[in-house]
């Protein structure tokens, strides 16, 4: 029987609906409106669709945005001073400073720059060390977004086997180990698996839920997924000037019990959880009166 189709588009839009009401809330209760500060560096076609997407969906919920656009011959220097104009902006309540950066700047210098209340990427090694240690500040956006797509489609993944490919900072290691948490939505056996792993397919046909994001246009064949298993595909590419994730989704699907398409998989549930951190943002900077 042919898998089930896991709506990413759906089930964000579902967030967003719930989220937009939680804004409205917080905002007639504060009079404040959270306000998501995005950087954008250079002129990378995809990351203009990504930047103006989020911009989009911060309007929909009744959030503020503000785009700011530099040249792709912006210096480091220059970059992190507007992060650091950005930290020190009351009304700005989230940063994200869209990936990839032109190669002569430090991603690494410019993530380690941004106030760490602001990160509603989830990328400052201080809420990275704070979520490792299970006591999250924000929840990193893909993730997040990967989890609660497994919960909304019914896929518990207390005691499941879960295999990641990939162990990318902003995929691959944050998901790794929010799955491994303790508590709902977490208390998986998790296997990371990566470029260098030995016979890989030996892994992910142990994988009750089986997670790619290994950056390789249709790297999952048939043959490498358990008869019934959950497939997540985190895979944007472009091949062919279409966009493919990294499953073969036609000949998976006749395999897995349940799998996400691209586009409309994970990538929508991305956006959906930066909004999230941005309310969550908004409301750890903001002293909210008790009544
Ligand atoms: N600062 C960040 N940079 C990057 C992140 C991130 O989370 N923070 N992740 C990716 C890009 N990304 C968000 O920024 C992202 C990727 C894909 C999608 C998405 O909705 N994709 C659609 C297809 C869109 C298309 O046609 O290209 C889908 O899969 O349905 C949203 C966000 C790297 N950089």
């Amino acid at each position: 029987m042919p898998a089930r189709i896991i709506d990413g588009k759906l089930i964000a839009q579902q967030s967003r609906e719930a989220l937009a009401l939680q804004v409205a809330e917080f905002t007639a209760e504060t009079g404040v409106t959270p306000r998501l500060a995005a950087v954008l560096v250079g002129d990378d076609p995809a990351s203009q669709v990504y930047v103006s997407s989020k911009q989009k969906a911060c309007a929909s919920v009744g959030m503020a945005s503000d785009l700011f656009r530099l040249p792709a011959t912006t210096t480091q220097a220059e970059l992190l001073e507007l992060v650091d104009r950005l930290n020190h902006d009351p009304s700005i309540h989230g940063i994200l400073v869209q990936l990839p950066l032109p190669s002569h700047i430090d991603p690494e210098a410019v993530l380690d720059a941004t106030h760490p209340m602001k990160d509603v990427d989830c990328f400052h090694a201080e809420n990275v060390g704070l979520l490792i240690q299970g006591r999250p500040r924000y929840l990193p956006c893909t993730p997040h977004g990967v989890q609660v797509l497994l919960e909304a489609s019914g896929v518990s993944t207390d005691g499941a086997h879960v295999v990641v490919l990939g162990r990318s900072d902003i995929v691959g290691k944050p998901l790794a180990n929010l799955l491994a948490l303790k508590g709902p939505g977490g208390n998986a056996t998790v296997t990371l698996c990566h470029s260098r792993t030995r016979n890989i397919a030996s892994f992910t046909r142990q994988a009750d839920i089986l997670v790619a994001a290994i950056g390789q246009p249709l790297f999952v064949k048939a043959d490498m997924v358990r008869e019934g298993a959950v497939v997540i595909d985190v895979g944007t590419n472009r091949l062919d000037g279409k966009l493919v994730g990294d499953v073969a989704f036609h000949e998976v699907s006749e395999k897995a019990a349940a799998i996400t398409p691209v586009p409309g998989g994970v990538g929508p549930m991305t956006i959906a959880m930066l909004l999230k951190n941005t309310l969550t943002a908004a409301r750890l900077q903001t002293k909210t009166i008790v009544r």
